[in-house]
């Protein structure tokens, strides 16, 4: 079973509550909330106090993938603003581990992103310490990009990781998934599904989500 996490880059700001609220009706499970600095990636996005008036009313599973230089120094904000799970860039992290354990000092889950060029390798000595793994299928920063195709031999090798070394580790993906490519990658060992723009600049939110579950069950 795949948990779907529509990211709210794509949703209509203006209206971001009753956007996040048609998402949440259609059973999505996870939000998925794309911060993003100006530093870490070129894009600016939202912070932990539009996250803190979205958590009043929104009962999802807030997913928080923090796009941001020295997320260590932000993890507190985010936890307090109502985040269950806290995703950190392997690129932006000096220290790793100190971030991750910092992360899970607040009882919330800890996941690593990894972008298209960093490889699973980078992961291997924190790993045992992490709820999830996001590999990034786009380049961070936008949403709507195309999916690069090589990232399918990666999810593999961090599947085949995973189930040799006996751990419980999520595999997210995110960026360029739609109702048609949905299947690849969970063939490939996905179970969480960023779907930004597949899923808020559709006319009919029930239906495509549903062609998402439909697609992925192999
Ligand atoms: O983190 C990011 C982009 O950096 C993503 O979460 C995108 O927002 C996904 O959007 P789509 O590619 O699905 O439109
Ligand atoms: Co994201």
């Amino acid at each position: 079973m795949i948990k779907l996490a529509p990211s709210i880059l794509s949703a209509d700001f203006a209206r971001l509550l009753e956007d996040v609220k048609k998402v949440e009706s259609a059973g999505c499970e996870y939000l998925h909330i794309d911060v993003m600095d100006g530093h870490f990636v070129p894009n600016i996005t939202l912070g932990p106090g539009i996250v803190k008036s979205l958590r009043k009313d929104v009962n999802m599973v807030f997913d928080a993938h923090l796009m941001i230089e020295n997320p260590n120094n932000y993890i507190k904000d985010f936890v307090d603003a109502g985040c269950d799970i806290i995703v950190v860039h392997q690129e932006a992290c000096k220290h790793l581990h100190r971030t991750i354990q910092n992360i899970k000092s607040y009882g919330i889950k800890a996941g690593v992103s990894l972008n298209p060029a960093t490889p699973i390798e980078t992961i291997k000595h924190v790993i045992q310490d992490l709820d999830m793994v996001l590999i990034m299928t786009v380049n961070p920063g936008f949403g709507g990009q195309s999916f690069i195709e090589s990232m399918i031999p990666k999810i593999k090798e961090l599947k085949e990781f995973i189930d040799k070394n006996d751990l419980t580790v999520d595999i997210q993906v995110d960026g360029g998934i739609k109702p048609d490519n949905v299947a690849e990658v969970v063939k490939a060992g996905a179970n969480v599904i960023v779907a930004g723009s597949a899923i808020f600049n559709s006319d009919d939110i029930p239906t495509t989500v549903e062609l998402f579950r439909n697609n992925s069950n192999l």
